[in-house]
């Protein structure tokens, strides 16, 4: 499927795999894309946007200079910006932000190896106005965001605080006589840190807040902040900017600090759909549930699950392809070298991380299809459904992001020592998305908001009140005792349910004793976070097992045989994979037997060989251009040596047969002479 511009010669095992393939390709991409409609508009845009002149570098972007990485990211996001300002709306308006935003997310992965330094304009400050602002507001400022003409960024975190949100310091204090806000970073610790692109691209930028007014503390509020001059650039008066330095990834995304001495801005830059500061400084509370200001957040969580499965995709299409075309060892002697997808550790590695990537992906569309629900709820005013998604998408953000990470260094390890190559593009795939395990809320930390909610729903089984959708099956695991076990999918889905409700009650017990001991209930509270964390686990996987079934089925309802055969070979695969990971709960919450567990081991062993002759017609269906894999191990047409080769002849120390080193330092040595 992928239009490989260009293409010479298909490595000839690539082609005979694809040959072998017994599956429609393209059957699955639609299935992906979620409609054959959707991968022709896709592949329309991709064609459009990723022409050679836009994306050529004649020296590759890991051998620049930090600062000369920075300016080739801004050189690339303004060409990039230029396209979604002049084109691309065509293709959805606004909505853009909504499904399409996929593609144009997936687009930028041609423009930047690393990151966009206005990935958090399109990624966190226009869905802030959109969320943040009065309609007033937002026709001040979504035309200027959208035109660019202001580039924003979102500043919540800061030295001191990251997680705890009320803990921020940053103040912004409301003068009545000027009718403006007057923000103010009384220590180190209140300077904020991280936000993307603040370090030197941004001029704007939302500047979450303690509000104060009238003498009291109203708790944080998100503001927009004008920082630098739109034509000088320069930082105004009473800002103090720079670039936080050099990280594990992220490195072209200027991620900054910013500190305020009692910096004024108008009173209505406070984004006021939530509160509102009235001329006088009175406070006025709009938001009846009380964290409507965290919108963006579960707003960006959301999205974060379709990029981690976009990004595990991408790294399984390399490493399967890579697999095809090395050859490694010999199994029996004598016998020409196998392919390395030829072992079955190899397959143990790999064909997991494809069936991961399926899971992630229908998860994500359905959590989106439940997020536009719970943002149409809110729009009636109603805000009953918000505990429950936040529970929700928490803990799949946490589980994707983790799940994700592990998977791709995975397949980094299945490559042997090219996977350690910038080159094949492991290492910026794995940077990327290891940070997204801790950025928009770490990992434990929203495993834990997902505990709160699920105890408060175990309590609620208890006192025999109705359950939200996505914890209903507490009422049917409430009593004690082993689950069935049943080795079919739906079973092995029933036991993972079964073993969250195990875990949620074993953590209800344990509060419960040691409250009884005396202990207050945020102290028995703290000493079972490690069980807490354990049963957010296992809901989130119960929940991914289920949703994944049943979407592959719906799905594959009018899909052809083989298609149908192939998508249930792989959802099989993943449940068994996490039935034999978690295989100790199983035998601690259900009634598996030692027999069960072996038939299990044996039945995912089969799936494997079953599996081994579509991997790469499977990989093939994520339908990734060349330009966004950006691997010389992972490329369409398998010329894994020669790129490598090429890729290898661009460093700058090629560029000359004897380094100015060797004169100044090596002869000296040798010589005797240093
Ligand atoms: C270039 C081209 C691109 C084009 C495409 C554009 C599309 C972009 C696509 C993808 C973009 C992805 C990349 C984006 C890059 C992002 C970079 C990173 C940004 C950041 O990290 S921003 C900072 C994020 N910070 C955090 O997430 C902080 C985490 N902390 C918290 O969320 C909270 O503090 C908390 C949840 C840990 C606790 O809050 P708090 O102390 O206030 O509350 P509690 O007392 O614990 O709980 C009270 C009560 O409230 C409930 N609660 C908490 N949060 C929420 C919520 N969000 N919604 C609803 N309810 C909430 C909580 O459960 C409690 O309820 P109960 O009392 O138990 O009933
Ligand atoms: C690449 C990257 C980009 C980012 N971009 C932005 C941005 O654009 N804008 C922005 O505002 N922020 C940004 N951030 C910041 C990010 O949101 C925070 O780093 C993140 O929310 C984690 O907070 P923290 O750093 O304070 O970690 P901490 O909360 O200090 O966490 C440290 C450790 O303490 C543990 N811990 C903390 N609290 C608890 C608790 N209650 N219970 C149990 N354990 C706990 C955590 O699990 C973790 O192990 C970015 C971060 C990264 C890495």
């Amino acid at each position: 499927m992928s239009d490989n511009k260009g293409v010479r010669r298909v490595n000839e095992d690539l082609a005979r795999e694809r040959a072998n393939c017994s599956f429609d390709v393209r059957e699955i991409t639609f299935l992906l894309d979620g409609g054959e409609n959707n991968t022709i508009t896709r592949k329309k845009i991709e064609d459009f946007t990723l022409t050679d002149e836009l994306l050529s570098d004649k020296v590759p972007d890991e051998c620049l200079s930090p600062k000369e990485k920075y300016e080739n990211a801004v050189r690339k996001s303004c060409l990039f910006g230029k396209l979604v300002k002049d084109k691309l709306l065509e293709f959805g308006g606004l909505e853009t932000f909504g499904p399409n935003s996929f593609v144009l997310r997936r687009i930028a992965d041609a423009f930047f190896k690393e990151i966009s330094p206005l990935l958090l304009h399109l990624g966190m400050f226009v869905p802030t106005i959109l969320g943040q602002c009065t309609a007033e507001q937002q026709s001040e400022w979504l035309p200027r965001a959208l035109s660019m003409q202001v580039i924003g960024t979102y500043a919540q975190t800061e030295l001191g605080h990251g997680t705890f949100i009320r803990g921020l310091e940053t103040t912004a204090t409301y003068d009545p006589e000027t009718e403006e806000f007057v923000l103010h970073s009384p220590t180190l610790s209140s300077f904020k840190w991280w936000a993307g692109g603040l370090g030197k691209t941004v001029n704007h930028c939302i500047v979450v807040a303690q509000l104060h007014t009238k003498g009291q503390c109203h708790g944080t509020h998100p503001f927009i902040v004008q920082i630098r001059d739109l034509e000088t650039h320069q930082p105004l008066p009473g800002i103090k900017v720079g670039e936080i330095g050099p990280k594990l990834g992220f490195n072209t995304a200027d991620n900054g600090f910013l500190g305020f001495d009692k910096y004024r801005i108008p009173r209505m830059n406070m984004m006021m759909k939530n509160a509102q500061i009235l001329k006088d400084g009175t406070y006025v509370k709009l938001d009846r549930h009380g964290k409507m200001t965290y919108g963006t957040m579960v707003f960006i969580r959301v999205m974060v699950v379709n990029e981690v499965a976009f990004n595990l995709a991408k790294a399984a299409t390399i490493a399967v392809r890579y697999s095809a075309v090395r050859r490694q060892s010999e199994k029996k002697p004598g016998e020409p070298e196998p392919q390395i997808l030829d072992y079955v550790t190899q397959q143990h590695k790999l064909f997991i991380c494809i069936a991961t990537a399926h899971a992630l992906q229908l998860t994500s569309d359905w959590l989106w299809r439940t997020f536009s629900g719970v943002v149409t709820d809110i729009k009636h005013g109603k805000t009953d459904s918000l505990p429950e998604f936040h529970a929700l998408s928490s803990c799949l953000k946490a589980i994707s992001t983790s799940d994700a990470a592990l998977l791709i260094e995975q397949c980094r390890h299945s490559c042997g020592g090219h996977g350690y190559m910038m080159s094949s593009n492991l290492p910026l795939i794995y940077s990327f998305v290891t940070a997204t395990r801790t950025y928009e809320g770490d990992y434990t930390v929203l495993l834990l908001q997902t505990a709160r909610f699920l105890i408060k729903a175990w309590e609620q089984a208890e006192a025999g009140k109705p359950l939200t959708p996505t914890v209903s099956y507490l009422t049917k695991y409430f009593k004690d005792g082993r689950v069935p076990w049943d080795s079919t999918s739906e079973g092995i889905v029933n036991a993972a349910y079964g073993v969250a409700a195990g875990k949620i009650s074993a953590c209800v017990k344990s509060i419960r004793n040691r409250v009884k001991t005396g202990l207050s209930y945020e102290d028995a509270w703290d000493l079972t976070t490690v069980q807490l964390v354990a049963a957010a686990e296992a809901h989130c996987r119960a929940v991914i097992c289920d949703v994944y079934r049943s979407e592959a089925v719906r799905l594959t309802e009018k899909s052809s045989p083989n298609v149908r055969a192939v998508m249930r070979q792989l959802t099989t695969l993943y449940l068994h994979y996490w039935a034999l990971e978690r295989i100790g709960d199983l035998l601690r919450y259900s009634a598996v037997s030692e027999e069960d567990v072996v038939a299990l081991q044996q039945k995912y062993e089969e799936l494997l060989a079953l599996i081994r002759p579509d991997a790469v017609g499977l990989v093939d269906a994520f339908d990734i251009r060349d330009e966004i894999l950006n691997s010389t191990l992972g490329a369409y047409d398998g010329r894994v040596y020669e790129r490598l080769m090429e890729e290898a002849l661009k460093s700058p120390l090629n560029a000359e047969p004897v380094n100015r080193s060797f004169h100044m330092y090596l002869k000296p040595l040798m010589q005797g002479k240093l």
